[in-house]
C-alpha cells in the first residue's frame, strides 16, 4: 500500500485493528511495497496476504516471484485492472477488492445529482445569487421537478444497479442500456430494456455507469447527445472518456443541455474550458466514490476481507480473472 494512500486511507483504528489481526494471525502481513527496504524484501518472502490500493506498485512478475507463499490479495480500493496480472489466478492466489463497497458512495452522488437536476437546484441558485429585488424572482422553473420525470441509467454495473436501486421509492421511470443484460433481468431490476439511441432520446437524465473499455470510448457522442431532450441532464461519474467532450461542450455552452459531471477527460479540465464556468455545469473533481470517510468504508471493507481470510473463511467480494479484461 502506498504510504500517501494508507495515511489517508487507514485512521487509527484500521492500525490497531490490522496491528491486531497480524498479531492473531502471524501469517498475515501488510508492508509498504513502495519503500524497497531489505526488511520489506523480507516480508515479502514470507507474505501469505498482501493488502494494496491506489498508489501501490502493481504486482508484477517479479514482485510475485519475491513472495512464493503468497496466497491471497486484497485490494482496498476498486477495480484491481491496473494492480494485478494474470499471473495471479495461474497461481491460485485468491483476490478480493473494495469495488462493491465502492459502488453505494458513487451511487449515493448519483442519486442527489438526479434530484438536484430535477429540481433544477443548480439553475436556480445561479439566478437567486444574480438577483437584485425580489420581485426579480424567475417564478416557477419550467420543466423542473421529479413527477413522471425519466432516468436513463447507462450500465447495469454494480454501480449502475445501485442506482437503480436507490431510484425506487422515487416518482420516475428508470430505463437501462446495457447490451449484456437480458430484458428479464432489467425488468427485475425496475428498469425498462431499451437501445441506447431511445435511452438518450427518452430521457431527461442520463446517468452512465458503465466501465471504460475500447468498446465504450464515446459511447454517448454527438448523435445520442443530440437525441437527449432540451433541457436533459447528463451525470458522468464513470469515467469522462464514456463521452465525446468535443460534442458534448456546444450542447452545454448553448444552454440546451445540463450536465453533472465527476469525471471527465483528462480528469482535470485543462485551464480555461468552459466546463468549469457554465451556470448548467456541475463539476466535481472525480470525487464520488472517494471522499473522506468513504476511503475509511474501504478500509473496513478490505480488514473485514483479511479477518475473513484469517478465519480461513472465502472472501465477501472475491475478484475473478475475468474482471481483468472486461472492468474499468
Ligand atoms: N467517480 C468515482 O469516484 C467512481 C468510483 C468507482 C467507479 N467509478 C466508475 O464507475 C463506472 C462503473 O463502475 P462499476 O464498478 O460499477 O463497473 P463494473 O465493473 O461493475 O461494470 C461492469 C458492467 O458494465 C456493464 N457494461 C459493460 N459494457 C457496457 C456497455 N458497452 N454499455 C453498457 N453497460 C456495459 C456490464 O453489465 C458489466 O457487467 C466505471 O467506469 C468506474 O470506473 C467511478
Ligand atoms: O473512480 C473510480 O473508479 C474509483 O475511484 C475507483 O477507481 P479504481 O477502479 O481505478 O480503483
Amino acid at each position: 500500500m502506498g504510504p500517501g494512500v494508507a495515511g489517508r486511507l487507514l485512521a487509527a483504528r484500521h492500525h490497531t485493528r490490522l496491528a491486531a489481526l497480524a498479531r492473531t494471525d502471524p501469517h498475515l502481513v501488510a508492508h509498504d511495497l513502495a519503500d524497497p527496504t531489505p526488511e520489506v524484501a523480507a516480508a515479502l518472502a514470507g507474505a501469505e496476504v498482501l493488502l494494496t490500493c491506489w498508489g501501490a506498485p502493481p504486482l508484477t512478475d517479479r514482485v510475485l516471484a519475491a513472495a512464493p507463499r503468497l496466497r491471497a490479495v486484497v485490494h482496498a480500493a476498486g477495480s484491481v485492472k491496473h494492480h494485478l496480472t494474470d499471473a495471479c489466478w495461474d497461481r491460485g492466489i485468491a483476490v478480493s477488492s473494495a469495488a462493491a463497497a465502492n459502488a453505494l458512495p458513487v451511487a449515493e452522488y448519483t442519486l442527489a445529482a438526479i434530484l438536484f437536476a430535477n429540481k433544477r437546484v443548480l439553475h436556480a441558485a445561479h439566478r437567486y445569487r444574480g438577483l437584485r429585488a425580489p420581485h426579480d424572482w424567475p417564478g416557477e422553473l419550467a420543466g423542473a421537478g421529479n413527477y413522471r420525470r425519466t432516468v436513463g441509467v447507462i450500465g447495469a454495473s454494480r454501480i449502475g444497479r445501485r442506482v437503480i436501486e436507490l431510484l425506487r421509492p422515487f416518482d420516475l421511470r428508470v430505463l437501462l442500456y446495457d447490451p449484456y443484460v437480458e430484458a428479464a433481468e432489467a425488468t427485475r431490476l425496475g428498469a425498462a430494456p431499451v437501445p441506447l439511441d431511445a435511452l438518450c432520446a427518452d430521457s431527461d437524465i442520463v446517468t452512465v455507469h458503465a466501465p471504460q473499455l475500447p468498446a465504450t470510448r464515446h459511447l454517448l457522442g454527438a448523435r445520442q447527445l443530440a437525441l437527449m431532450p432540451d433541457g436533459a441532464t447528463l451525470v458522468n461519474t464513470a469515467r469522462g472518456a464514456l463521452v465525446d467532450e468535443a460534442a458534448l461542450l456546444p450542447e452545454l455552452v448553448t444552454g440546451r443541455l445540463h450536465a453533472v459531471l465527476d469525471v471527465t477527460e483528462p480528469d482535470l479540465p485543462r485551464p480555461g474550458s468552459p466546463l468549469y464556468d457554465l451556470p448548467n455545469v456541475l463539476l466535481t473533481p472525480h470525487v464520488a466514490g472517494s471522499l473522506g470517510t468513504e476511503l475509511h468504508r474501504l478500509a473496513d471493507h478490505a480488514l473485514d476481507e483479511l479477518e475473513r481470510y484469517g478465519q480461513g473463511r472465502p472472501f465477501l467480494a472475491p475478484v475473478r480473472r475475468e474482471e481483468l479484461h472486461h472492468s474499468a
